[in-house]
């Protein structure tokens, strides 16, 4: 097992271990948020057939020549078409067809005048103006041509793809896998939001906020449970989460304390433990392993601890399989404009506020301390500031290395 490894070690060691992940056929009602993972041609043309943009008569504009308000010519109505008709009369010289908004232009006609251009009855309409052929005249494959590239593959479905992909008459697309995560908050600690606190308890909130962002991050949580610093609990709890979860997240009990036991239950089960604890603050203590096909994190329970690990370690693990890149961290320089006074030993991610302007980001620190208990920097936290180890206190004006959140959390 190692020990106290580099993030991107880390990163990349547990990269390498996963499992191969099968793309997934969904019904396209369900595909908001998911990621195509081939490349979707229309199968038709959108318009599928040539349609009237207008109310009005559909006409051979050759039978509309020198037409106009003092000399209307007048022709002879010899059909009506709503939308959803298919049309079946042909029109021929001298005639037009009454036609609605949507509707299929009959063969014949070749331009559609609107009825405010026109006066009619029920046997004729006078047309009062000169058209041109495909003057008013929406022709099949107008918006979308049959064969054309609609989607790409490792597009993000929203509702402008769900759109056009229903158009297309397409009821499934094949997207990347949605990771399947349970997640375990331990502690003797813990009380569920809603009853009243007992002496020396705290409200469960890591529960909330992990299973929260593995959904931001695209991910399934298909089961969440507690569980007491007691080695035959956690161990009844990892052995009914870990079978059919893609992975598990834990929180707490991975530090060196008498009761920081997932280490142990782990290695009893007999997990292959991939490394513990990471080279960074916030979040040194992390247990990585994998149990049969189950690849789990052991996070710390102190909650910037654990988001900071979330974000740094689980979530670009999720993305390399769901493939949402937009929910993933950027890698950016920032101009500090705050102070920290202290020197770092240890690689540091400090919690902090990016802004872009013109000259650039600029980021301070998010309002309150640093310490790994504290939950309330989370608010105010939408980028990492990445510390070297062995950096001197770092000054107003210094350039800095951020991983930058996604928008989601500006
Ligand atoms: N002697 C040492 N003590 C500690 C070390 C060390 O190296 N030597 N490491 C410290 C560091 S760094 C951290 S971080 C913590 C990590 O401890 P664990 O990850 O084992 O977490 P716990 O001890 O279970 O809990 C820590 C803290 O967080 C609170 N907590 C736990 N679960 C939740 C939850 N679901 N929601 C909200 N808050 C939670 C818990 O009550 C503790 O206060 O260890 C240091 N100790
Ligand atoms: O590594 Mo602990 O996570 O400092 O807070």
């Amino acid at each position: 097992m190692k020990q106290r490894i580099e993030l991107e070690a880390a990163c990349e060691l547990v990269a390498d271990k996963l499992k191969s992940f099968s793309n997934e056929t969904v019904k396209l009602v369900n595909s908001s948020g998911r990621v195509l993972a081939e490349d979707v041609r229309a199968p038709m043309h959108q318009p599928p057939f040539d349609r009237s943009p207008l109310d009005g008569f559909a006409v051979r504009a050759e039978d509309t020549t020198g037409a106009s308000t003092e000399t209307p010519v007048s022709l002879k109505i010899v059909s009506k078409l709503y939308a959803g008709d298919s049309p079946v009369k042909k029109i021929g010289p001298g005639e037009a067809a009454r036609i609605m908004t949507g509707a299929p232009i009959p063969e014949g006609a070749d331009s559609v005048i609107r009825q405010e251009r026109t006066d009619w009855n029920d046997e004729e309409v006078e047309i009062k103006a000169t058209l041109k052929p495909g003057q008013n005249y929406a022709p099949a494959g107008e918006d979308i041509k049959q064969g054309e590239l609609l989607c790409e593959k490792g597009t993000l479905l929203r509702s402008p793809h769900l759109g056009v992909l229903a158009s297309m008459g397409l009821e499934e697309v094949l997207v990347l896998p949605e990771p399947e995560v349970s997640v375990l908050t331990t502690g003797s600690e813990l009380q569920e939001v809603g009853q009243e606190l007992k002496p020396g308890k705290i409200y469960n909130s890591n529960n909330y906020m992990i299973s929260t962002r593995l959904k931001e991050c695209g991910a399934k949580v298909i089961n969440s449970q507690v569980a007491v610093d007691e080695k035959d609990i956690l161990r009844d709890r990892l052995a009914e989460l870990i079978p059919g979860s893609d992975f598990l997240v834990t929180t707490g009990g991975v530090s060196v304390g008498e009761k920081d036991l997932i280490l142990e239950v782990l290695e009893e089960m007999g997990a292959e433990i991939f490394f513990w604890k990471l080279a960074i603050k916030p979040g040194t203590p992390v247990v990585c392993g994998r149990l049969d096909d189950t690849i789990i994190f052991g996070l710390s329970g102190n909650p910037a601890a654990c988001i900071t690990t979330f974000d740094l370690l689980v979530r670009p693990t999720l993305i390399k399989i769901n493939g949402l890149e937009k929910e993933n961290l950027r890698k950016e320089k920032a101009i500090f404009i705050d102070d920290f006074n202290k020197s770092s030993s240890t690689r540091r991610m400090l919690r902090a506020w990016v802004v872009r302007t013109e000259k650039g980001n600029i980021v301070k620190l998010s309002k309150g301390n640093q310490r790994p208990g504290v939950l309330k920097t989370t608010l105010d936290c939408n980028c990492f500031i990445d510390i070297p180890a062995g950096s001197p206190p770092v000054e107003s004006g210094a350039e800095v290395e951020i991983f930058r959140l996604p928008e989601i959390y500006n």
